[in-house]
């Protein structure tokens, strides 16, 4: 096996971030949605936005903005509350980014996500079109957790872990959780004064999730612990992880540029490595596409995408968002990919040009069968 790819799309200066921003940064501890925070935030990503990078903000405070907008302070928080509450925070909190986004000229999308939206393949795959989409017409994609709609059995629960998610789905280089510590402590620095912050880690031990406790503040969600957990899946995937104070001068543009800030979790994989192994540790082919000699050269030579028009034949009835084999017409199989297609429909497009896609299926989820990124050579 060989794991020549054609690398050239995932090598670049320009990155993709996902800036996580938790309750406790967005509300500076009190009860209201802090706006001098929020614009000093904006700040940041607009810079790095000018600058080329792809920034995408994962925002908590639906909850708190809506105990502000109903002045409903000491409300209980029943399940029922916090979702009346996030239904009628939402709108404010994202109509608060859209108007600090707009003085830079910068238009926002709202992303509302539940775990079952991520959980199954074709959702999963409409999401990270959605979002690249967004990415591609240098829009800001703002994303929180569906909460008014989400029961326990499909919540993430959490926009730690949902962040970490997200940063999957935007095959993101870097995610970035803003709290309101420096980053990770050797203990919770709001009951332990000799807690020191970890300026590094290489590895996510044992010790280090027994480092990390729950959120005790009253205004977030899981803590640190959650953080770890999120760290842990965004590392697994080739992504690196910082965890820092969402109050801390140029944090986002430091933490962008790799200088020294809160707690950095190096990735062991690149990005690329952690697709391809998970493309054929994860998957097993769920059917074959058969191409003609123009496109195994393209595809074996060139590192080119699979497009349509080189494609003769499809065995089995995959579905969009599995993993197929490419097979030449001899039968030998080149490539193992991710499709973009389900096989009836690509019995519709095959052999004919990209540009002709949407006239004859009424749609189109992109140009390519198979991208290249998501497609690993034999
Ligand atoms: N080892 C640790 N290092 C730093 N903070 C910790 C640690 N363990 C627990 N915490 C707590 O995690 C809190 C941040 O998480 P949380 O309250 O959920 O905030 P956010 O809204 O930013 O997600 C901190 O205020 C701190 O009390
Ligand atoms: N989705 C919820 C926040 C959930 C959450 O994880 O909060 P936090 O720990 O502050 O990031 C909201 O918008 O209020």
């Amino acid at each position: 096996m060989n794991f020549l790819i054609n690398e050239t799309s995932m090598k670049t200066s320009k990155k993709t971030i996902v800036v996580k921003l938790g309750t406790s940064v967005l509300t500076s501890g009190t009860t209201k949605l802090d706006r001098a925070q929020m614009v000093e935030i904006v700040r940041q990503c607009a810079l790095l936005h000018h600058q080329g990078h792809h920034i995408i903000v994962v925002t908590s405070g639906a909850i708190a903005a809506g105990k502000e907008h109903l002045g409903l302070h000491n409300i209980e928080p029943t399940i029922a509350n916090k979702q009346m509450l996030a239904a009628v925070g939402q709108g404010q909190l994202v109509r608060e980014w859209e108007n600090l986004f707009k003085i830079y000229g910068l238009h926002v999308g709202q992303m509302l996500l539940t775990r079952a939206d991520l959980d199954d393949r074709l959702r999963f795959l409409n999401a990270r079109d959605t979002i690249k989409t967004l990415l591609k017409y240098r829009i800001i994609p703002l994303v929180n957790e569906n909460d008014a709609v989400a029961t326990s059995e499909i919540k993430v629960g959490d926009n730690d872990n949902l962040s970490a998610l997200v940063a999957l789905l935007a095959d993101a280089d870097q995610l970035l959780l803003l709290t309101d510590q420096l980053g990770l402590f050797t203990g919770d620095p709001r009951n332990n004064p000799d807690a020191q912050l970890i300026p590094e880690i290489q590895k996510i031990t044992q010790e280090i999730h027994e480092l990390a406790s729950g959120s005790i503040s009253g205004l977030g969600t899981g803590g640190m612990a959650t953080k770890i957990e999120s760290a842990m899946i965004a590392n697994r995937a080739g992504i690196e992880v910082v965890i820092a104070s969402g109050h801390k001068k140029d944090v986002i543009i430091k933490a962008a540029n790799n200088q020294s800030v809160g707690t950095r979790f190096s990735s062991e994989n690149t990005r690329l490595e952690a697709r391809k192994n998970w493309i054929f540790a994860a998957s097993r082919s769920s059917g074959k596409i058969i191409v003609d000699a123009g496109a195994e050269k393209a595809i074996v030579h060139n590192g080119s995408s699979l497009l349509a028009k080189g494609i003769v034949a499809t065995t089995e009835n995959f579905s969009r968002g599995y993993v197929v084999s490419i097979v030449n017409q001899a039968g030998q199989e080149l490539a193992r990919g991710l499709v973009r297609y389900k096989k009836v429909d690509i019995e519709k497009i095959k052999g004919l040009h990209s540009e002709q896609i949407e006239a004859v299926l009424g749609f189109e989820h992109g140009r390519v069968v198979i991208h290249r990124d998501d497609l690993v050579l034999l």
